[in-house]
Protein backbone atom coordinates (compact mmCIF):
# COMPACT_ATOMS: atom_id res chain seq x y z
CA UNK A 1 0.00 0.00 0.00
CA UNK A 2 1.24 3.41 -0.78
CA UNK A 3 0.83 6.30 1.83
CA UNK A 4 -0.79 9.28 0.26
CA UNK A 5 -0.63 11.44 3.02
CA UNK A 6 1.60 11.76 6.15
CA UNK A 7 1.12 13.89 8.70
CA UNK A 8 3.58 14.24 11.24
CA UNK A 9 3.92 16.65 14.72
CA UNK A 10 1.53 19.26 13.17
CA UNK A 11 0.50 22.15 15.40
CA UNK A 12 -1.69 24.69 14.52
CA UNK A 13 -2.31 28.31 16.21
CA UNK A 14 -4.95 30.95 15.84
CA UNK A 15 -2.55 33.89 18.30
CA UNK A 16 -3.29 32.39 21.63
CA UNK A 17 -5.43 29.57 20.24
CA UNK A 18 -4.13 26.30 20.12
CA UNK A 19 -6.68 24.44 17.09
CA UNK A 20 -4.12 21.82 16.28
CA UNK A 21 -1.48 20.12 18.44
CA UNK A 22 1.17 17.21 17.65
CA UNK A 23 -1.25 15.54 15.40
CA UNK A 24 0.46 12.67 13.66
CA UNK A 25 -1.30 9.83 10.78
CA UNK A 26 -0.66 8.54 7.93
CA UNK A 27 -3.31 7.75 4.99
CA UNK A 28 -3.03 5.09 2.67
CA UNK A 29 -4.10 5.44 -1.05
CA UNK A 30 -7.91 4.19 -1.64
CA UNK A 31 -8.67 4.84 1.94
CA UNK A 32 -11.76 6.49 2.91
CA UNK A 33 -11.26 8.01 6.51
CA UNK A 34 -13.76 9.61 8.34
CA UNK A 35 -12.35 13.23 9.74
CA UNK A 36 -14.66 13.23 13.45
CA UNK A 37 -14.96 15.27 16.72
CA UNK A 38 -16.91 17.45 18.39
CA UNK A 39 -17.49 21.26 17.32
CA UNK A 40 -13.92 23.38 17.29
CA UNK A 41 -12.34 20.19 17.49
CA UNK A 42 -9.59 21.36 14.70
CA UNK A 43 -11.47 19.20 11.67
CA UNK A 44 -12.05 22.48 8.84
CA UNK A 45 -8.39 23.49 10.56
CA UNK A 46 -6.79 20.20 9.54
CA UNK A 47 -8.66 20.71 5.84
CA UNK A 48 -7.26 23.69 5.46
CA UNK A 49 -3.59 22.78 6.19
CA UNK A 50 -3.69 19.62 4.14
CA UNK A 51 -5.37 21.10 1.53
CA UNK A 52 -2.96 24.12 1.47
CA UNK A 53 -5.10 26.81 2.48
CA UNK A 54 -3.37 27.66 5.91
CA UNK A 55 0.27 26.63 7.26
CA UNK A 56 1.25 25.04 10.57
CA UNK A 57 3.04 26.83 13.00
CA UNK A 58 5.09 23.25 12.98
CA UNK A 59 5.05 19.89 12.37
CA UNK A 60 5.35 18.84 8.44
CA UNK A 61 2.41 17.49 5.85
CA UNK A 62 3.50 15.65 2.77
CA UNK A 63 0.87 14.88 0.44
CA UNK A 64 1.82 12.04 -2.47
CA UNK A 65 5.58 13.09 -1.89
CA UNK A 66 5.14 16.96 -2.10
CA UNK A 67 4.05 19.83 0.34
CA UNK A 68 0.60 21.08 0.42
CA UNK A 69 0.89 24.02 -1.53
CA UNK A 70 2.99 22.74 -4.40
CA UNK A 71 2.94 22.85 -8.19
CA UNK A 72 2.43 18.90 -8.61
CA UNK A 73 -0.41 18.59 -6.54
CA UNK A 74 -2.59 20.75 -8.30
CA UNK A 75 -5.27 18.44 -10.18
CA UNK A 76 -4.36 16.03 -7.94
CA UNK A 77 -6.11 16.80 -4.46
CA UNK A 78 -9.64 18.75 -4.67
CA UNK A 79 -11.56 19.73 -1.29
CA UNK A 80 -15.24 20.46 -0.69
CA UNK A 81 -14.68 23.24 1.83
CA UNK A 82 -17.67 23.71 4.03
CA UNK A 83 -18.80 27.01 3.08
CA UNK A 84 -17.90 26.39 -0.08
CA UNK A 85 -19.57 29.42 -2.12
CA UNK A 86 -20.30 29.14 -6.52
CA UNK A 87 -20.85 32.78 -7.99
CA UNK A 88 -24.80 33.47 -8.51
CA UNK A 89 -24.34 35.22 -11.78
CA UNK A 90 -23.21 32.29 -13.85
CA UNK A 91 -24.96 29.09 -14.96
CA UNK A 92 -23.88 25.93 -13.61
CA UNK A 93 -22.45 24.52 -16.43
CA UNK A 94 -20.21 27.85 -17.14
CA UNK A 95 -18.92 27.81 -13.62
CA UNK A 96 -17.59 24.21 -14.03
CA UNK A 97 -16.57 24.51 -17.34
CA UNK A 98 -14.62 27.41 -16.19
CA UNK A 99 -12.88 25.38 -13.28
CA UNK A 100 -11.97 22.72 -15.67
CA UNK A 101 -10.43 24.92 -17.70
CA UNK A 102 -8.48 26.29 -14.90
CA UNK A 103 -7.32 22.91 -14.15
CA UNK A 104 -5.45 22.69 -17.64
CA UNK A 105 -8.27 21.20 -20.11
CA UNK A 106 -9.11 22.47 -23.43
CA UNK A 107 -12.94 23.94 -24.04
CA UNK A 108 -14.32 20.62 -25.37
CA UNK A 109 -12.87 18.35 -22.61
CA UNK A 110 -13.68 20.84 -20.07
CA UNK A 111 -17.44 20.72 -21.38
CA UNK A 112 -17.10 16.97 -21.36
CA UNK A 113 -16.28 16.71 -17.89
CA UNK A 114 -18.97 19.30 -16.85
CA UNK A 115 -21.07 17.04 -17.99
CA UNK A 116 -19.49 13.99 -16.61
CA UNK A 117 -19.36 15.16 -13.25
CA UNK A 118 -23.06 17.09 -13.44
CA UNK A 119 -24.33 13.64 -14.46
CA UNK A 120 -22.71 12.13 -11.20
CA UNK A 121 -24.49 14.04 -9.21
CA UNK A 122 -27.67 14.32 -10.82
CA UNK A 123 -27.97 17.52 -12.05
CA UNK A 124 -27.61 17.32 -15.74
CA UNK A 125 -31.38 18.80 -16.41
CA UNK A 126 -29.85 22.35 -14.07
CA UNK A 127 -26.80 22.81 -16.30
CA UNK A 128 -28.51 25.60 -17.82
CA UNK A 129 -29.58 27.37 -14.62
CA UNK A 130 -27.90 30.07 -12.45
CA UNK A 131 -26.78 28.98 -9.34
CA UNK A 132 -28.67 31.50 -7.58
CA UNK A 133 -31.92 29.91 -8.88
CA UNK A 134 -31.03 26.39 -7.27
CA UNK A 135 -31.75 25.32 -3.72
CA UNK A 136 -29.06 24.84 -1.14
CA UNK A 137 -29.21 21.37 -1.30
CA UNK A 138 -28.46 21.83 -5.60
CA UNK A 139 -25.92 24.03 -4.70
CA UNK A 140 -23.96 21.93 -2.79
CA UNK A 141 -23.92 19.23 -5.02
CA UNK A 142 -22.65 21.31 -7.53
CA UNK A 143 -19.90 22.15 -5.33
CA UNK A 144 -19.30 18.29 -5.59
CA UNK A 145 -19.45 17.55 -8.57
CA UNK A 146 -16.63 20.67 -8.65
CA UNK A 147 -14.42 18.39 -6.54
CA UNK A 148 -14.50 15.47 -8.70
CA UNK A 149 -13.75 17.80 -12.02
CA UNK A 150 -10.63 16.07 -13.75
CA UNK A 151 -9.39 12.90 -12.02
CA UNK A 152 -8.39 13.93 -8.13
CA UNK A 153 -6.65 10.95 -6.82
CA UNK A 154 -7.64 12.37 -2.73
CA UNK A 155 -10.68 14.15 -2.39
CA UNK A 156 -11.59 16.33 0.93
CA UNK A 157 -15.20 16.52 1.32
CA UNK A 158 -16.11 18.61 4.71
CA UNK A 159 -20.01 18.20 5.50
CA UNK A 160 -20.90 16.50 2.63
CA UNK A 161 -24.10 15.77 3.05
CA UNK A 162 -25.27 18.19 5.35
CA UNK A 163 -28.17 19.84 4.34
CA UNK A 164 -28.89 17.27 1.47
CA UNK A 165 -32.62 16.00 1.80
CA UNK A 166 -32.42 12.10 2.71
CA UNK A 167 -33.03 10.91 -0.71
CA UNK A 168 -30.06 13.49 -2.04
CA UNK A 169 -27.85 12.43 0.89
CA UNK A 170 -28.38 8.83 0.15
CA UNK A 171 -27.40 9.67 -3.63
CA UNK A 172 -24.25 11.45 -2.64
CA UNK A 173 -23.56 8.34 -0.16
CA UNK A 174 -23.65 6.00 -3.21
CA UNK A 175 -21.57 8.05 -5.21
CA UNK A 176 -18.98 7.98 -2.65
CA UNK A 177 -19.01 4.17 -2.22
CA UNK A 178 -18.98 3.69 -6.13
CA UNK A 179 -15.56 5.95 -6.24
CA UNK A 180 -14.11 4.14 -3.29
CA UNK A 181 -11.19 2.93 -3.92
CA UNK A 182 -9.93 4.51 -6.73
CA UNK A 183 -9.95 8.07 -4.66
CA UNK A 184 -8.61 8.72 -1.71
CA UNK A 185 -11.59 10.20 -0.23
CA UNK A 186 -11.45 12.13 3.41
CA UNK A 187 -14.96 13.00 4.64
CA UNK A 188 -16.18 14.94 7.81
CA UNK A 189 -19.47 15.23 9.25
CA UNK A 190 -21.60 14.83 12.54
CA UNK A 191 -23.38 12.11 11.03
CA UNK A 192 -21.36 8.82 12.95
CA UNK A 193 -23.60 6.56 11.31
CA UNK A 194 -22.97 8.05 7.28
CA UNK A 195 -19.57 7.69 7.89
CA UNK A 196 -19.34 4.29 9.90
CA UNK A 197 -21.11 3.14 6.22
CA UNK A 198 -18.85 4.53 4.13
CA UNK A 199 -15.32 4.28 5.90
CA UNK A 200 -12.81 2.36 6.95
CA UNK A 201 -10.72 4.69 8.95
CA UNK A 202 -10.82 6.92 11.21
CA UNK A 203 -9.33 10.55 12.66
CA UNK A 204 -10.83 11.37 15.87
CA UNK A 205 -9.84 15.13 16.59
CA UNK A 206 -11.04 16.29 20.29
CA UNK A 207 -9.30 19.65 21.20
CA UNK A 208 -6.82 19.95 18.43
CA UNK A 209 -5.33 16.68 19.38
CA UNK A 210 -5.71 12.92 17.47
CA UNK A 211 -7.16 10.69 20.49
CA UNK A 212 -7.79 8.22 18.32
CA UNK A 213 -6.71 6.73 14.87
CA UNK A 214 -8.16 3.72 13.89
CA UNK A 215 -7.33 1.66 10.51
CA UNK A 216 -9.64 -1.14 8.82
CA UNK A 217 -12.21 0.08 11.32
CA UNK A 218 -14.78 -2.79 10.34
CA UNK A 219 -12.09 -5.49 10.25
CA UNK A 220 -10.10 -4.79 13.50
CA UNK A 221 -13.73 -4.01 15.19
CA UNK A 222 -15.95 -6.77 13.72
CA UNK A 223 -16.42 -10.27 15.60
CA UNK A 224 -15.66 -9.51 19.57
CA UNK A 225 -18.77 -7.43 20.19
CA UNK A 226 -22.38 -7.55 19.29
CA UNK A 227 -25.12 -4.60 19.43
CA UNK A 228 -28.14 -5.86 20.57
CA UNK A 229 -31.68 -3.82 20.35
CA UNK A 230 -34.33 -5.12 22.86
CA UNK A 231 -38.23 -4.53 22.90
CA UNK A 232 -38.11 -3.62 27.24
CA UNK A 233 -34.60 -4.04 27.78
CA UNK A 234 -34.38 -4.50 31.70
CA UNK A 235 -31.61 -5.47 34.30
CA UNK A 236 -32.95 -8.80 34.30
CA UNK A 237 -32.31 -9.20 30.65
CA UNK A 238 -29.05 -7.78 30.70
CA UNK A 239 -27.58 -10.30 33.99
CA UNK A 240 -28.79 -13.25 31.97
CA UNK A 241 -26.74 -12.26 28.48
CA UNK A 242 -23.86 -11.54 30.88
CA UNK A 243 -23.95 -15.06 32.16
CA UNK A 244 -23.92 -16.39 28.71
CA UNK A 245 -20.54 -18.58 28.12
CA UNK A 246 -18.06 -16.45 26.51
CA UNK A 247 -19.35 -13.24 27.25
CA UNK A 248 -17.09 -10.97 29.02
CA UNK A 249 -18.82 -7.62 29.19
CA UNK A 250 -22.25 -6.48 29.06
CA UNK A 251 -23.15 -2.18 28.41
CA UNK A 252 -26.18 -0.52 27.74
CA UNK A 253 -25.61 2.48 25.82
CA UNK A 254 -28.83 3.24 25.03
CA UNK A 255 -32.42 2.41 26.71
CA UNK A 256 -32.95 -0.27 24.04
CA UNK A 257 -29.15 -0.92 23.40
CA UNK A 258 -26.48 -3.30 24.93
CA UNK A 259 -22.69 -3.72 23.65
CA UNK A 260 -22.18 -7.33 24.49
CA UNK A 261 -18.07 -7.80 24.50
CA UNK A 262 -16.98 -12.00 24.37
CA UNK A 263 -14.53 -14.00 23.38
CA UNK A 264 -14.82 -16.93 20.95
CA UNK A 265 -16.12 -19.58 22.27
CA UNK A 266 -17.16 -23.47 20.65
CA UNK A 267 -21.10 -22.14 20.17
CA UNK A 268 -21.24 -18.95 18.30
CA UNK A 269 -22.83 -16.41 20.74
CA UNK A 270 -25.32 -14.65 18.29
CA UNK A 271 -26.69 -18.66 18.34
CA UNK A 272 -27.07 -18.77 22.12
CA UNK A 273 -28.45 -15.23 22.44
CA UNK A 274 -31.22 -16.37 20.18
CA UNK A 275 -31.70 -19.14 21.95
CA UNK A 276 -31.94 -17.33 25.58
CA UNK A 277 -34.29 -14.73 23.84
CA UNK A 278 -36.67 -17.62 22.28
CA UNK A 279 -36.49 -19.20 25.61
CA UNK A 280 -37.65 -16.08 27.71
CA UNK A 281 -39.81 -15.03 25.42
CA UNK A 282 -38.22 -11.87 24.71
CA UNK A 283 -38.30 -9.61 21.35
CA UNK A 284 -35.37 -8.37 20.20
CA UNK A 285 -35.30 -5.48 17.16
CA UNK A 286 -31.90 -6.11 16.10
CA UNK A 287 -28.98 -7.95 16.43
CA UNK A 288 -25.44 -6.46 14.91
CA UNK A 289 -22.21 -8.23 14.81
CA UNK A 290 -18.97 -5.60 15.91
CA UNK A 291 -20.23 -1.86 17.59
CA UNK A 292 -21.37 1.21 16.07
CA UNK A 293 -19.30 4.11 15.11
CA UNK A 294 -20.37 5.88 17.82
CA UNK A 295 -20.28 3.15 20.72
CA UNK A 296 -16.12 2.73 19.40
CA UNK A 297 -15.61 6.30 19.76
CA UNK A 298 -18.37 7.09 23.00
CA UNK A 299 -18.06 4.08 25.35
CA UNK A 300 -15.59 2.59 27.04
N1 LIG B 1 -9.49 31.96 11.84
C1 LIG B 1 -9.54 31.63 13.13
N2 LIG B 1 -9.20 32.51 14.08
C2 LIG B 1 -9.20 32.20 15.39
N3 LIG B 1 -9.55 30.97 15.87
C3 LIG B 1 -9.92 30.06 14.97
C4 LIG B 1 -9.93 30.33 13.56
N4 LIG B 1 -10.32 29.20 12.93
C5 LIG B 1 -10.55 28.27 13.89
N5 LIG B 1 -10.30 28.80 15.10
C6 LIG B 1 -10.40 28.07 16.39
O1 LIG B 1 -9.69 26.86 16.27
C7 LIG B 1 -10.39 25.77 16.88
C8 LIG B 1 -10.66 24.69 15.83
O2 LIG B 1 -11.62 25.19 14.90
P1 LIG B 1 -12.13 24.35 13.64
O3 LIG B 1 -13.00 25.25 12.83
O4 LIG B 1 -10.97 23.73 12.96
O5 LIG B 1 -13.01 23.22 14.36
P2 LIG B 1 -14.01 22.13 13.71
O6 LIG B 1 -13.65 20.82 14.31
O7 LIG B 1 -14.00 22.24 12.24
O8 LIG B 1 -15.42 22.61 14.30
P3 LIG B 1 -16.92 22.41 13.71
O9 LIG B 1 -17.30 20.97 13.92
O10 LIG B 1 -17.70 23.31 14.60
O11 LIG B 1 -16.94 22.85 12.26
C9 LIG B 1 -11.65 26.38 17.47
O12 LIG B 1 -11.41 26.64 18.84
C10 LIG B 1 -11.83 27.68 16.72
O13 LIG B 1 -12.46 28.65 17.53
Amino acid sequence: MNTVIEVNALAKNFGSKRALSDVNFKIEQGNTVALVGPNGAGKTTLFSIICGYLKPNSGTVNILGHDPRSAPLFNKLSALPQDAQLDPKFSVEKQLRFFAQLQGMDKKTALADTQRVLELVDLSQVAQSKTSELSHGMRKRVCIAQALLGSPEIVLLDEATAGLDPKNAKAIRNLIASLKGQITFILSSHDLSELERLCDTVLYLEQGKLSSHQSDLHQTQQGSYITLQMLNLNDEMSQKIAQLKGVTNVKQTQSDELVIEYTEYSEPLDLSLLTLIHKNQWTYKQIVNGRTLENQLFVD
